[in-house]
């Protein structure tokens, strides 16, 4: 039986102040460092130990994985970092204040703007400092890869060709596999793994530093699916 865990990273200072944050590059508060050490002292106290890690290009979850990966004594991991696993991305609304704006556009369109399957925010200029053609992580990407918006359905046509071309390759060579990502692009994997509809999957919320396990036969077919928590 293989192991995959999803981990989203720790509170950011961008979650503490309530602010769209999707592709902008905010590192862990003190609390996120905090709730990545507890989730790696609790995959340490379940015996989980892996064989690969993926992250995004993102210092939220790369500092979440590394800090997780202490815990466990095991820095020396090989891990893959990966634009596919970031955030999604926000597009106009990154950087404002998710209250401001469903004060100025009504609760219902934030909302919509959320957790809505396929209706992306608006769009970013290409003069916004925060689009990613200014970032030189993403130089080696054709334009046409550089969103300036994206919805969960978009976000999953990045992430599951990754997931199928690079994670499905590795997971079915190894035992266990770490993923540490983002609300949204695990949002995307559970939407594939689980099968959901493009209904179901508006209801799901991931927490921050929350180990998510499925267990999976040979096959890759999710046999058991618990927050590790739970089994605490
Ligand atoms: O701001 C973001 O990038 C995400 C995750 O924090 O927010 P939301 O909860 O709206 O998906």
């Amino acid at each position: 039986m293989k192991k995959l865990v999803l981990l989203r990273h720790g509170q950011s200072i961008w979650n503490q102040e309530n602010r769209f944050t999707g592709w902008h590059d905010v590192d862990l508060t003190d609390k996120g460092r905090e709730e990545a050490r507890a989730a790696g002292q609790l995959m340490l106290r379940h015996g989980l130990r892996f064989d690969h890690a993926y992250t995004s290009v993102l210092k939220r979850a790369i500092r979440t994985l590394w800090i997780g990966l202490d815990e466990l004594d095991q820095m020396w991991l090989p891990v893959t970092k990966a634009w596919q696993l970031n955030e999604r991305h926000y597009g106009a609304l990154t950087g404002l204040n998710k209250a401001e704006t469903a004060e100025e556009y009504g609760a219902e369109q934030v909302h919509i703007w959320r957790r809505s399957y396929d209706t992306p925010p608006p769009a970013l200029e290409e003069d916004s400092p925060y689009h990613p053609k200014h970032d030189p992580r993403y130089a080696g990407l054709q334009p046409e890869q550089l969103p300036a918006t994206e919805s969960l359905a978009l976000t999953l046509e990045r992430v599951l060709p990754y997931w199928n071309e690079a994670i499905v390759p590795t997971l079915s060579g190894c035992d266990n596999l770490l993923i540490a990502a983002h609300g949204n692009s695990i949002r995307a994997l559970i939407k594939h793994l689980d099968q959901l509809d493009n209904e179901s999957i508006m209801k799901v919320e991931i927490a921050t530093g929350d180990p998510l396990v499925y267990e999976l036969d040979d096959a890759l077919n999710v046999l058991d699916k618990y927050y590790l928590r739970e089994r605490d």
